[in-house]
């Protein structure tokens, strides 16, 4: 080993970001397509060989036109968007094109801690360990639930704190 602190004496870069940088970065590049105006969320799968299987956001499903349907709360559920909004560590497991055995044991990588329902379909597909950003929602019922399902199924999960730089966004298209 040389000196630098940057190479090995054959010249290989070692100041690569590590392995929770790169899934969670493109969990955060996945969150930037959300259309949500309040609360924007990415996921990203990886298997143990560090191989991405998935990736979602949360938005509508694809076929309902996500400009005729609302992005905002309300007491109507008519006019609430929780009520058509797909999640995105459901939607990294819908699009995933491969037998869902690939998935047990694998590393969800999620920009906010999965709420009840979705920590019920992370078990319910085997996924083993949750690694995620924000968890805003830590001190709510929903929170609460989740955790508890994640502890009784023996999900693993803990935060990173990653600082990465990805592109400056642009004008949304679709
Ligand atoms: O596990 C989760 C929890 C929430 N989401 C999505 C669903 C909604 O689009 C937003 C939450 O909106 P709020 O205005 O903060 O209630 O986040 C998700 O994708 N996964
Ligand atoms: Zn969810």
């Amino acid at each position: 080993m040389s000196d630098d602190l940057h190479q090995t004496s054959s010249g290989k870069r070692l100041d690569v970001i590590s392995w929770d940088e790169f899934f969670m970065s493109v969990a955060i590049a996945a969150q930037r397509r959300s259309k949500d105006p309040n609360t924007q969320v990415g996921a990203c799968i990886a298997n143990t060989n560090h191989r991405i299987l998935s990736v979602g956001y949360n938005g509508t499903p694809s076929a309902l036109n996500d400009d005729f349907f609302p992005w905002g709360t309300s007491d109507d559920p008519l006019q609430d968007k929780h009520n058509y909004v797909v999640h995105a560590e459901a939607n990294a497991v819908l699009n995933y094109r491969g037998s869902l055995k690939d998935l047990e044991g694998s590393t969800v990588y999620v920009t906010l801690f999965p709420c009840h329902d979705c920590a019920k379909i992370l078990a319910q597909v085997g996924v083993g360990e949750v690694v995620y950003l924000d968890n805003k929602y830590a001190d709510t019922d929903d929170g609460r639930i989740s955790r508890r399902i994640l502890d009784s199924c023996g999900i693993s999960y803990r935060q990173v704190i990653v600082d990465v730089q990805i592109g400056t966004g642009g004008q949304a298209r679709q």
